[in-house]
């Protein structure tokens, strides 16, 4: 009994890791529910049932039912006050044993991927042995909340003691009460949406209409394709008898993209329903581990996480675009590898806006640009956008906040696996001015 050895006496479990050394996290695999148009398929299903679901799905394809896994962290953007730690939940109904630790982060749009940063450190160190993250979203069950005035007289009634107070209490009713509070997608400091931001960014990079239209339209083209050969069989659990993302429009044209109207900057926008993401409700998650387990578990490993870099940018004094943190992240991370911008066999570049991916784009090949605000004597550069997105992304799938992270890293890892090898970028854009991005490898 480990009760009764001493420290000596015990057997190392993780002899991969020693001080001061780190060990590879490989990617197992990932698993998703598909992603639909908000207030649709999944209008009555909560967050937590949406990445119950997801994990589930995960848990039948590994053979991890009844396993007390590492941890496993996920979150959600937009959360209501009873949700707790709605991953503690969903790890409850998941078939997981009951004994695997489990807690919620929240890191915008970064979510999923942070959340996979945060147990491949842990694996990396040694800490555990493998571990689930993922995300979830829903703008179909977003919480509604009360105004303060109402909130006030609501917790003044659950304190009384007698009917003569609470009929006092009910009497500061005022109809104005009923006002309710809805949670906005926008940024509490400038009071923008994330739509309106990235309009200002694409007026700064003179990003063309049709530039984005183009973009939104061969996301819907490379997404249709992947579906058509089948690449989402083994990384999608249907739900509801939804068994493709909805979002998905495979027989838009680019006329017809073009005859949208412009939903930001309605006078001289460029950004449209289309070339945006829509609001979307998902779920999602990835299985990591340390190459030792998966060797004991019998599972293959499909590509390993090997860099990770997190950038924010100062939107409010030195108003930067507030979706561009991964102009930032992406050349701290090559200069951390040892990489240049164009060493990648695929970039996965979130698509929260085609405007987003595009000024994103022309900041990396922009010299001055690259010099006053990354400080580099060269541009980064252009990529092989023949590489880019190549299954189709955000605007395609749709982008339920918290959960495009686990889509991203399971279609990287499963396209490095199909190639043989080779090199991933992910970047992801998120709320509050930051980026997060990340290297996988095989
Ligand atoms: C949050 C983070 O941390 C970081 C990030 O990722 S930032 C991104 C976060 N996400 C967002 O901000 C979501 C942004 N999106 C939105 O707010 C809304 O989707 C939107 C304002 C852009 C559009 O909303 P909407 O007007 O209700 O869209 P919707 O009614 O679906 O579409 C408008 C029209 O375009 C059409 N359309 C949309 N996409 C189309 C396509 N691909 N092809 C053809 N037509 C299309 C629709 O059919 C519709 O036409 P009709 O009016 O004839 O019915």
């Amino acid at each position: 009994m480990a009760q009764t050895k001493t420290s000596t006496q015990r057997k190392r479990s993780n002899p991969g890791s020693q001080a001061g050394g780190v060990r590879r996290v490989a990617v197992i695999g990932g698993n998703r529910i598909p992603f639909a148009r908000s207030n649709t398929v999944y209008s009555k299903i909560s967050n937590q049932e949406l990445l119950t679901a997801a994990l589930r799905g995960l848990v039948d394809r590994f053979g991890l039912q009844g396993q007390r896994l590492g941890e496993v962290v996920a979150g959600a953007v937009i959360k209501h006050s009873r949700d707790f730690n709605l991953t503690r939940e969903a790890v409850l109904s998941s078939g997981l044993a009951p004994e695997t630790p489990a807690y919620d982060i929240q890191q915008a749009c970064g979510t999923g991927l942070e959340a996979a940063i945060l147990v491949a450190n842990k694996i990396a160190l040694g800490q555990i042995e493998c571990g689930i993250a993922g995300g979830t979203d829903t703008t179909s069950d977003a919480p509604i909340g009360v105004g303060e005035g109402l909130r006030e007289i609501l917790l003044d009634l659950n304190r009384a003691k007698t009917n003569a107070e609470r009929l006092k209490i009910l009497g500061r009713f005022r109809p104005s009460h009923l006002v309710p509070t809805i949670p906005e997608n926008g940024e509490p400091r400038t009071g923008m949406s994330m739509g309106d931001h990235c309009q200002v960014t694409a007026h700064e990079w003179a990003i063309p209409r049709d530039e984005q239209d183009q973009l939104a339209y061969e996301s819907h083209q490379k997404l249709a394709a992947a579906y058509g050969e089948g690449f989402f069989e083994d990384l999608m659990t249907p739900l509801a008898g939804q068994e493709v993302d909805n979002i998905l429009r495979p027989d838009t044209t680019l006329e017809k993209l073009a005859s949208l109207k412009p939903c930001f900057d309605r006078e001289n926008g460029t950004m449209t329903a289309a070339n945006s993401t829509a609001l979307t409700d998902g779920a999602s998650c990835v299985l990591l581990a340390s190459e030792e387990w998966a060797k004991k578990n019998g599972l293959e490993v499909q590509a390993y996480l090997s860099f990770s870099e997190v950038a924010a940018v100062d939107f409010v004094e030195k108003k930067e675009g507030l979706l561009m943190a991964p102009a930032y992240a992406v050349p701290r991370l090559l200069e951390r590898a040892g990489l240049t911008l164009q060493d990648f066999d695929f970039y996965e570049i979130h698509e929260a806006f085609a405007a987003q991916v595009l000024s994103t784009l022309k900041a990396w090949e922009d010299p001055a640009f690259c010099k006053e605000r990354l400080g580099l004597e060269a541009p980064l550069g252009s990529i092989d956008r023949s590489k880019m997105n190549v299954k189709g992304s955000s605007l395609a799938t749709g982008h339920p906040f918290a959960a495009t992270g686990g889509r991203i890293i399971a279609t990287l890892a499963k396209l490095l696996e199909q190639n043989g090898g080779g090199r991933g970028l992910i970047s992801i854009c998120a709320a509050g001015g930051q980026g997060v991005t990340a290297i996988l490898e095989r």
